[in-house]
């Protein structure tokens, strides 16, 4: 069997581990094959990632799943990254997704898609060292996805009545276990001040997005909190956020834990110049730099069924 899972980009300013966006930037590739046997046995192949069961988030999100349903095969999974690693999009996130999705087609689990992210979400501890739910969720679920709950996860798909595309720009700057990195960055004790702020932002930005309202979107993609205390890993942003306002994006926020800027635009943006500027940025800071121009996506889908 094949399945595909698209790339996503997660918090959203003031979503942190509650907001993601699944996107046709990249797509990432599970080819899963089962035997019968008395015992589970995982083999995982791949280039570009962790081959041990426990370090691959593909692979551990499915001995979770099969292990709670007390499967036993001999299976191989085979992983076909589209989706750039350590950048900000999900990568981890969606082979984890696909990997479930895979399982639950195969051995006809009969899960939902939003009761397969609470194995999906597992595979982000070989990762990130934290199973934090948001862009596995949208890499099954499709669209823009909000975590409501976490024990057990809780998932929504947040109605989009407004059109838009995102303009990714994708620093290639290759931290080591990045997210890891920056959840550990994100501070532990926050002013109350600070909390309503970020409240008030996600409130306009679901506001936004639900009624259509391009100023709410725009109003609510900030965030003092999470972008503020992590900054550090992506000093290019402040700027091409600027950039991104001044030529009339809807807004713009960090794809993640970054390094990747999503920057939302539509028919009233200056695409050229917000795109221009920003690579410009990028190239002073002495980033290698590309860019892609993607839409919103859906969830998880069976490419092949032999
Ligand atoms: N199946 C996988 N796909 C991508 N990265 C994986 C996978 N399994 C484990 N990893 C590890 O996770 C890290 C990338 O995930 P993460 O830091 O969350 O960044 P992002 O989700 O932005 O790609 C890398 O260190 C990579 O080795
Ligand atoms: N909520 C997470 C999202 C990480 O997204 P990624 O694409 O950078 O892995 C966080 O901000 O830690």
């Amino acid at each position: 069997m094949i399945v595909k899972a698209f790339s996503s980009s997660a918090n959203l300013g003031a979503g942190y581990d509650i907001l993601a966006l699944a996107h046709d930037a990249f797509e990432d590739t599970i080819e899963i094959y089962v035997q019968n046997s008395s015992e589970l046995d995982i083999k995982v192949e791949g280039n570009g990632v962790p081959l041990s069961i426990e370090k691959n988030s593909a692979s551990f999100a499915l001995l979770e799943l099969l292990r709670s349903y007390d499967i036993k095969a001999k299976i191989r999974l085979k992983i076909i990254k589209g989706i750039p690693a350590g950048l900000g999009l999900g990568s981890s996130g969606a082979s984890a997704a696909a990997a479930v999705y895979a399982a639950n087609e195969i051995f006809k689990l009969g899960l939902s898609r939003q009761e397969l992210v609470n194995f999906a979400m597992k595979g982000e501890i070989a990762s990130s060292g934290s199973p934090h739910p948001d862009n596995v969720a949208a890499s099954l679920v499709g669209g823009l996805v909000s975590v409501l709950n976490s024990n057990p996860v809780k998932v929504e798909q947040v109605p989009l009545n407004l059109e838009f595309q995102i303009i990714l720009i994708i620093p290639f700057v290759r931290i080591e276990a990045k997210t890891k990195k920056a959840r550990e960055m994100v501070p532990k004790q926050i002013d109350t001040s600070k909390y309503v702020t970020n409240a008030r932002y996600l409130s306009s930005l679901l506001l936004g997005f639900i009624k259509g309202d391009r100023e709410l979107v725009r109003l609510g993609l900030n965030d003092e909190i999470i972008e503020k205390a992590r900054e550090p890993l992506f000093p290019h942003y402040p700027k091409i956020k600027e950039i991104s306002l001044l030529y009339d994006a809807i807004g713009a926020c960090v794809s993640g834990a970054g390094p990747t800027i999503a920057i939302f635009v539509d028919s009233k943006s200056d695409k050229n110049k917000i795109l221009g500027e920003s690579l410009n940025v990028c190239k002073a800071y002495g980033y290698e730099c590309t860019y892609k121009i993607a839409k919103v996506s859906g969830g998880a889908w069976v490419e092949r069924r032999d």
